[in-house]
């Protein structure tokens, strides 16, 4: 795991952008072989949408040979409800860059028949080989993409009840209220996330201090399930300031110290 701890927010969104860029720079994506990018959706990835948005109006990106499959979506509200996932993409996004439409993936939270529409996102990811790179937020709960506390590490898509903590934390995109907010959503599994070559986990305020201690300090712990990531052979986590302030001081030097280091060697 690597860990790179920034000062503010803002640095956390130039950080992730940058590295997303240069990954599909250095890819070198094609028609026949495109990159696959993993999306999320939240408060935290929007400083990140803006800076890639930035650097494809610069040329410095493109996302024409970029396939996105996006973490998870609710159940119970439309495709065009202003705070579903599919319309949080489209707005912060989509719309801004040039990838095509048919290379999109996301959850559809209104289908009869959730299972097969897990399924079906399951065999699609899988018609790629496997996600280059997955970017993620983390719930205050620590959860990674929609699995709450108690999910299995070794899940697949499938349908999840949020938590009450949950809905309270994502009222504030429903006017403040909870009743508002859906109950259930379809989400990767943690499994899922672990098959991707690369998981850059995005983590910044305070409210998000004691996952972020889960994710470094923890044990790995089905309760926190962004501790999953310690499993996995390449994880990064990209934070701020105040998302540190429950990790050990000796923790945030040691990593800051292994930063300046391949910063060297660059
Ligand atoms: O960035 P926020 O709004 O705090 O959300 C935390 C996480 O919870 C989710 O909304 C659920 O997947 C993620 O999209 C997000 O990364």
């Amino acid at each position: 795991m690597r860990l790179i701890p920034l000062n503010e927010a803002k640095d956390v969104g130039l950080w992730s952008a940058r590295y997303i860029a240069d990954r599909i720079n250095k890819f070198k994506p094609t028609a026949e072989r495109p990159f696959v990018l993993g999306l999320p959706t939240g408060g935290t990835p929007l400083a990140t949408y803006k800076r890639l948005i930035e650097l494809y109006q610069a040329g410095e990106v493109s996302f024409k040979h970029v396939v996105t499959f996006n973490m998870d979506e609710y159940i119970g509200i439309p495709a065009d409800h202003p705070e579903s996932y599919h319309s949080f993409m489209f707005n912060n996004f989509f719309n801004h860059v040039d990838i095509k439409k048919e290379n999109i993936n996301l959850l559809n939270g209104n289908t009869e028949d959730h299972d097969a529409e897990c399924l079906r996102y399951e065999e699609k990811i899988k018609s790629y080989g496997k996600i280059n790179l997955f970017m993620g937020g983390v719930g205050n709960d620590g959860h990674i993409a929609f699995n709450e506390p108690a999910s299995s590490l070794a899940s697949r898509t499938r349908i999840k009840t949020l938590t009450e903590d949950t809905r309270i934390a994502n009222s504030r995109f429903f006017d403040g209220d909870i009743n508002q907010v859906p109950k259930y959503a379809l989400t990767i599994g943690v499994g899922t996330l672990l098959d991707s070559a690369e998981i850059l986990v995005l983590v910044t305020g305070h409210n998000k201090a004691l996952a972020l201690q889960a994710a470094v300090e923890g044990s790995v712990n089905h309760l926190w399930t962004v501790s999953a990531l310690q499993l996995h052979p390449k994880s990064l986590l990209v934070c701020d300031e105040p998302s540190t302030q429950e990790l050990k001081v000796k923790t945030v030097k040691y990593f800051r110290e292994l930063e300046a280091e391949n910063i060297k060697h660059l």
